[in-house]
């Protein structure tokens, strides 16, 4: 999306040390990042090698120790003082890493969960980053890269903003802050052409920890690329552990002078917005208001998806009275904001019933996933959001794969070959994992327009292959709007008459059955060894059962087909769980394949095996 000019920067109030040391900036950048950057990586390419003599003071570092949350400045090269700095609690880094994301525990106070993502955590994954991006960059490209930074409605939000926002212009970067965001859009302000908005930034970083509890937060990291992948994330991670440490053993410094920041604030989820609109009106045959006489309600769960309502539907011309939890709320009192939850899944459907709205749109707290429900109280979420874009994406792009993580159903497959003549390429679970997935085949000359997930989460070749939920809501706005073109009335019938034909199973179940990492049977391993071990053994066992037959072509876990169902048990991609899938014409037959996996997987006192347990007897 091409971004709409505006000027709408501000200068963030800053400390007045920042403000006052303005002029300092050039050095005090040279010798401030130095500490950042590694040993062994020159920065700037060898222009500005560090010398390996740290030379920082934390100020306020004493405050860190005790959890005060607080705006501070970083001073290096200040008078030759030093100051006793208590050392930092060890931070276990790699243990921050989940898949391509880093996520911690933000916020003190539930049992068990000890925080793990401090300011100084922060900070140090911020100039971490810095380091990484400035490593990235050309050869030749002398530029002060710029980072764009926003946040979903957390608790922990703007404390996290300002500190990782510190590590990165402490190490020389400008920084753009967007406040409240959607995931979505700050990769986007790396491909907006604006100056005006000081896009393009060269990186972005996202606050957020997702659907998960109040508690926990993290960073998802972007690049014109794209989003970072998992060995990106354990490089920041490695270069986050080495700032950290030197924050820890070296307190006591001796500087020349006083760091300044440059951090400015922007509304980029204005132009965001704006061009959601534009890419709507323009679907339409430029129709200013395309969903003039729709009455559709939104569902954010109090993250950050409310700006939809008001900024993207009403625009188009619909109604969006009725709508729920637009307000921010990082306790998230109404509802889990995720369209794989059923609780939020009853209230976006009870509100389009209550409403007699012609659609529901629900998105997760930072809108990079989302579900649809019809007028009718029809949920698209899962395999139906899936076989709903599907229709759309193959009515424009005849015959083109799509791309689904493993746990769509047959019925799926069916479905989108037989009635909408694609190729469904069934690959791993994690958005991700979906996306490159694509990309590559794309690359091998297999061409495919759409990745998607079950979770919601779906990118669309024409939009940079950007995992955004709003954007996916706009290919269904497209679909409801032209059908008004061209003469159809009946509201969202047109969708769900997309449906038609889609197999649905009579009973399917998800049961998520944990390894305990300290039971003795691990002997040592790790739990993905383990998992792996359960995963060897049922299939051995699968193979000795006429009534099964192992999925021929499958890229994670033990995908079997039996008794007119499926399951597939695999390995969580993030936790010591394995999930298991099971899919059945009825109640009984889903009982047989839960009996098959469960005499397998019983062997494994390691493995929790209560939920399956509670499952085969509850039938
Ligand atoms: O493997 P699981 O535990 O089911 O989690 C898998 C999910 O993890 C995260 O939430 C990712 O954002 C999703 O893309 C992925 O599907």
């Amino acid at each position: 999306m091409a971004a709409t000019s505006m000027k709408i920067i501000q200068n963030v109030l800053l400390p007045q040390c920042y403000q006052q040391n303005r002029e300092f900036r050039p050095p005090c950048r040279r010798d401030f990042c130095a500490p950042y950057m590694r040993n062994s990586l020159p920065f700037q390419r060898g222009k500005l090698a560090w010398s390996g003599i740290p030379s920082m003071q934390l100020r306020t570092l004493p405050k860190y120790q005790i959890g005060y949350f607080t705006r501070r400045c970083i001073h290096c090269n200040a008078s030759a003082s030093t100051i006793s700095v208590p050392p930092l609690e060890k931070v276990d880094f790699p243990r921050l890493q989940n898949g391509s994301d880093i996520r911690g525990v933000a916020v003190d106070g539930v049992e068990g969960e000890p925080v793990s993502l401090t300011e100084p955590v922060a900070e140090a994954i911020g100039a971490a980053f810095a380091a990484w991006l400035v490593d990235k960059k050309k050869a030749g490209d002398s530029r002060i890269l710029r980072v764009s930074v926003g946040h979903d409605s957390r608790i922990s939000a703007e404390i996290l903003q300002d500190a990782i926002s510190q590590g990165l212009a402490g190490a020389g970067l400008d920084v753009v802050q967007y406040g409240l965001a959607s995931t979505p859009a700050m990769f986007n302000s790396t491909l907006s052409q604006d100056d005006g908005i000081l896009c393009p930034v060269d990186g972005s970083i996202m606050i957020t920890a997702s659907h998960l509890p109040y508690n926990r937060n993290g960073f998802k990291f972007f690049t014109n690329d794209g989003g970072l992948g998992k060995p990106d994330i354990k490089d920041i991670l490695e270069r986050a552990a080495d700032v950290y440490e030197k924050f820890t053993k070296e307190g006591l410094i001796n500087s020349k002078g006083k760091a300044s920041t440059s951090i400015k604030r922007a509304d980029y989820m204005t132009v965001y917005a704006s061009d959601l609109v534009q890419a709507v009106r323009k679907a339409a045959g430029n129709i200013e208001k395309p969903l003039e006489g729709f009455h559709i309600v939104v569902d954010a769960g109090n993250g950050a998806g409310g700006f939809f309502a008001a900024k993207v539907l009403e625009p188009l011309g619909a109604v969006t009275s009725g709508s729920q939890f637009l307000e921010p709320d990082g306790l998230f009192p109404n509802h889990i904001p995720n369209p794989e939850d059923k609780a939020a899944m009853q209230a976006i459907t009870q509100a389009v019933l209550d409403n007699k709205a012609d659609l529901g749109i629900i998105f997760d707290t930072d809108v990079d996933r989302s579900a649809a429900v019809d007028s009718t109280g029809k949920e698209f979420n899962r395999n139906h959001l899936i076989a709903l874009m599907s229709a759309i994406v193959l009515e424009e792009h005849p015959g083109t794969t799509i791309v689904t993580d493993s746990v769509t159903s047959d019925g799926l497959t069916t479905f989108i070959e037989k009635k909408l003549g694609g190729r469904h390429h069934r690959f791993k679970r994690g958005y991700k994992n979906v996306i490159d997935e694509a990309i590559r085949l794309n690359s091998l000359g297999e061409e495919s327009h759409l990745a998607i997930e079950t979770s919601g989460h779906g990118a669309l070749k024409e939009n940079h292959w950007l995992d955004d939920g709003a954007y996916l809501m706009v290919k269904v706005l497209n679909k409801l709007a032209s059908a008004r073109a061209s003469g159809m009335d009946g509201g969202s019938k047109v969708l769900t008459g997309l449906l038609e034909g889609l197999q649905e199973p009579a009973f399917s179940v998800e049961l998520r059955l944990k390894i305990n990492q300290n039971h003795p049977d691990l002997k040592g391993r790790s739990f993905r060894e383990y998992g792996e071990a359960v995963l060897k053994n049922l299939e051995n066992s699968i193979s000795s059962n006429p009534r099964l037959q192992k999925a021929p072509v499958n890229y994670e876990g033990i995908r079997v087909s039996g008794y007119g169902g499926w399951f597939l048990l695999r390995l969580s991609l993030h936790d010591p769980v394995l999930p298991l899938n099971v899919e059945a014409p009825s109640k009984d037959d889903a009982l047989k394949l839960g009996l098959s996996v469960l005499a397998a997987v019983n062997e494994f006192p390691g493995l929790d095996t209560s939920a399956l347990n509670k499952f085969v007897q509850a039938q």
